[in-house]
């Protein structure tokens, strides 16, 4: 429930809430006229935008742990949740200043306003411009070039094919090929990364790996996600 159904929710409202909410700011910063209209309304869209870039984090790690991780998505998700938080901190300071001005008397320096109405200004704008590159990326994740695809990596029809005994060859710690379920794969760089520890992936240098990896990960999307990124090739008799 918190993952598929609740992304989708929150991420619209995001991409929506966030930009009308910076620019709102925007325009009433530059403008008293529409600070006086629109101010607070602008604050309140901005500040739930903010809340929402939260939640669509929260659910997003919660997705990505039933799919694969798209890692630029996220990078760019927690970037704008950051930066959204920032600059509705920064807007209301700058409201606060405002407001304090009005009331002081006529003379008084317009200085600590304006830095902070500066500074408003332009994370506003990078509010803008994350929730585009983050919106796009999620888009790109789910239906475009991005989208984490197992095998991607080398298609049967291109990749180079190797027998096992060739495989057999690549059996160390500085070159550990393994074959899974008819494909070769590099794992040299994964053995240290493993979760599971770099044994169990050493075990597996120069040999058919299919019953163990089976075995330990079936069907899981992560194993298999990282299998399919480390693949040369396609295992022949
Ligand atoms: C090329 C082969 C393998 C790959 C690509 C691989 C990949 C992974 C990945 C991505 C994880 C993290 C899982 C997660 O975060 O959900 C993991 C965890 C783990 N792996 Fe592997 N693995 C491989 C082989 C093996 C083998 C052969 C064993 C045991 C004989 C093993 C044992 C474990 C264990 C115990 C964990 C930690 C607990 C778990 O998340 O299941 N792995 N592996």
């Amino acid at each position: 429930m918190l993952g598929l159904p609740l992304h989708p929710l929150v991420v619209h409202l995001a991409v929506v809430a966030l930009p009308v909410g910076a620019l709102g700011v925007l325009a009433s910063v530059l403008w008293p006229k529409v600070r006086q209209r629109y101010g607070v309304l602008a604050l309140i869209t901005l500040s739930v935008g903010a809340l929402t870039a939260i939640a669509a984090r929260l659910t997003g790690v919660v997705l990505a742990e039933q799919e694969t991780l798209p890692e630029t998505h996220a990078t760019f998700g927690t970037a704008l949740m950051i930066v959204s938080l920032v600059t509705a901190a920064l807007a209301w300071l700058w409201w606060f200043l405002e407001r304090r001005r009005d009331a002081a008397p006529p003379g008084s320096s317009p200085l600590a306003a304006m830095a902070s109405g500066a500074l408003t200004v332009t994370a506003a704008v990078a509010v803008v411009g994350l929730t585009l590159v983050t919106g796009h990326s999620g888009a790109d994740a789910v239906w475009g070039s991005g989208r984490a695809q197992p095998g991607a990596v080398a298609t049967e029809e291109s990749a180079p094919a190797y027998t096992l005994a060739q495989v057999a060859a690549h059996n160390s710690r500085e070159d550990c090929w393994a074959a899974v379920d008819g494909k070769v794969y590099d794992l040299t760089s994964w053995i240290g990364q493993h979760p599971g520890g770099p044994q169990r992936i050493l075990n597996l240098c120069g040999t058919d790996a299919t019953q163990a990896f089976t075995t330990q990960h079936s069907t899981k999307p992560r194993p298999n996600a990282q299998l399919a990124s480390m693949q040369v090739g396609v295992l022949v008799d």
